[in-house]
């Protein structure tokens, strides 16, 4: 799914309106019929509702819903915010549309606003998309005291005071929504981790936007959502076997951290690979032989470290390389032979990483086009420099991903998978139960899964993410957030392949 400026919405708003034959204040119909909709499926009718509007078209919005709830016999409050004597025409239309008994309040200063308690339940429709300024003076008080307020708050189609796709400057403020209902297509500051307590749990709902004009926007930003991945999986032939499904080579475990390549190889496993081989120093032999059976084990002449490269490299179809290694001095110059001989699709994570971060002679070596990088925030930010925000963060990694030719999938809560390119795809899947040692090892195992059976690098990353997260959510509903360990996202794999494999209701 493509993620769209705000510019971009307001386009395709009017190409909906001018094209498809629907008038304006339709589109705004439709739109608070949607939220009423998502509205109606959270709170009870015996809720006293307070819609705060501003002067535009999310004020437009309120109004309408506002009205919507009111027939459907919510107790509803509306305030008139600021200065609305000269509105959109739209919101003047809802206005008039507003029934006796919902006489809008008007709120035109600081000194007139209402007093909420904690169990209040609030509509923000005060911007939306429309904000051209940081948020200042009568509205960010009223923002400071719904934020403080403790008041359920669901916002329409924004969290006011939010800017939809660049960083809000520092003195605007912002509403901490509980919900955040969106219009269409998500916004890309949702999916941003910074912006977690503003946007608090967001959903999109279709309005009928002309997906002609979607289609044939231009933006290097999408959404991974299941139908952009399902169709990625690839059914297996009748007549397979192993030799058909790549084989892949791990290098991971240093002493004391030989788990990390038990979890990368098990989940290498469940990945699909055909056939595996993992190198571990000594100390980890009979540990991977134990836990990790069906992989074939090599061990390296250094007991503790990874110190050399396996015989016959050429034979494996993918390198995953990092978990667990340790940066020694005789990994880093492991790692350099491997960045000057092979030419393998290559995953590579964690302390892999950190090695080839602190070395410029190493990310020269870097081959084009063969290398997937799995950092976390701090890793990342070993590779790139420090950042100040997150979108900042993400002008590193569409930078990085051009100049390196390479990919990166960059850990959050909502991965963010950088292309050669310049793309970047959010993904969906996932959640707060994974912040917990191994899950990233898990991951390493499960692209270079996927890298190795002749998915393009871009597929794997999208693919492996997406499946990633998917098993975390199954696991979710049998073992829960808290107890969720990185073995558990290996278990669920299978459940998430096969929820994948299964064709869409
Ligand atoms: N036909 C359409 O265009 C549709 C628009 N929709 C709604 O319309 C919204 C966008 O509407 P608008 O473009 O009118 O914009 P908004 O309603 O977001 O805000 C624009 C208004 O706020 C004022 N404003 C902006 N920043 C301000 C600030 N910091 N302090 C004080 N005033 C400020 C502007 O001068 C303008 O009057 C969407 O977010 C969505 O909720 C939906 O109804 C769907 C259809
Ligand atoms: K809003």
């Amino acid at each position: 799914m493509k993620l769209l400026t705000a510019a971009q919405t307001r386009e395709a708003d009017a190409y909906t309106i001018n094209e498809e034959g629907i008038s304006s204040i339709d589109l705004m119909e439709r739109a608070a019929k949607a939220f009423t909709c998502w509205f109606e499926n959270k709170f009870q009718p015996s809720e006293q509702v307070h819609v705060f509007c501003g002067p535009g078209n999310n004020g437009g919005d309120g109004l309408a819903a506002a009205r919507l709830l009111h027939e459907r016999k919510y107790s509803v409050h509306v305030y008139l915010v600021g200065d609305t004597s000269n509105p959109s025409e739209d919101f003047k239309t809802n206005l008039e549309r507003l029934p006796q008994g919902l006489e809008p309040t008007r709120v035109e200063q600081e000194n007139s606003l209402p007093a909420l308690n904690g169990k209040a339940c609030v509509v923000d429709a005060l911007f939306g998309t429309g904000l051209n300024r940081p948020v200042t003076g009568l509205y960010a008080a009223l923002i400071r005291l719904l934020n403080e307020s403790g008041a359920t708050v669901s916002s329409i189609d924004m969290p006011s005071g939010l800017y939809p796709d660049s960083q809000t400057p520092e003195e605007g403020a912002i509403i901490k929504a509980n919900y955040t209902i969106s219009f269409e297509l998500p916004k890309l500051a949702f999916l941003l981790p910074q912006h977690e307590e503003y946007v608090g749990e967001w959903h999109v709902v279709p309005i009928g936007l002309s997906q002609q004009f979607v289609a044939d926007a231009k933006t290097n930003l999408y959404v991974t959502t299941q139908s952009d991945i399902q169709h990625l999986l690839k059914p297996r032939k009748k007549f397979s076997h192993k030799g058909l499904y790549g084989h892949a080579l791990l290098l991971c475990g240093g002493y004391g951290k030989i788990g990390a390549a038990v979890l990368s190889a098990r989940a290498c496993l469940r990945g699909g690979i055909g056939l595996l081989t993992v190198q571990v120093p000594q100390a980890g032999y009979t540990i991977l032989q134990t836990a990790v059976p069906e992989a074939m084990t090599l061990t390296d002449k250094n007991r503790k470290h990874l110190s050399e490269l396996p015989k016959e490299i050429d034979k494996y179809d993918v390198i995953g390389i990092g978990p667990g290694l340790g940066t020694e001095r005789v990994t880093k110059t492991a790692i350099g032979q491997l960045l000057a001989t092979a030419s393998h699709p290559m995953v590579i994570d964690a302390d892999a990483i950190n090695i080839i971060a602190s070395s410029d002679k190493l990310k020269m070596q870097l081959p084009r086009n063969k290398v997937i990088f799995t950092p976390h925030p701090k890793e990342f930010e070993r590779l790139v420099g420090k950042v100040k925000n997150d979108y900042d963060r993400l002008q590193h990694l569409r930078e990085f991903c051009l100049e390196y030719q390479c990919y990166v999938t960059l850990k959050g809560s909502h991965t963010a998978i950088g292309t050669p390119e310049g793309k970047v795809y959010f993904n969906t899947t996932g959640n707060s139960g994974m912040a917990t040692g191994g899950t990233g090892d898990v991951l390493t195992g499960v692209i270079t899964a996927l890298a190795g059976q002749q998915y393009s690098l871009e597929e794997a990353c999208l693919l492996g993410v997406y499946l990633h997260g998917l098993a975390a959510d199954l696991a979710l509903h049998a073992v829960g957030e808290v107890a969720m360990t990185a073995s558990d996202v290996i278990d669920f794999l299978p459940k998430a392949l096969l929820h994948l494999s299964q064709p869409r209701p």
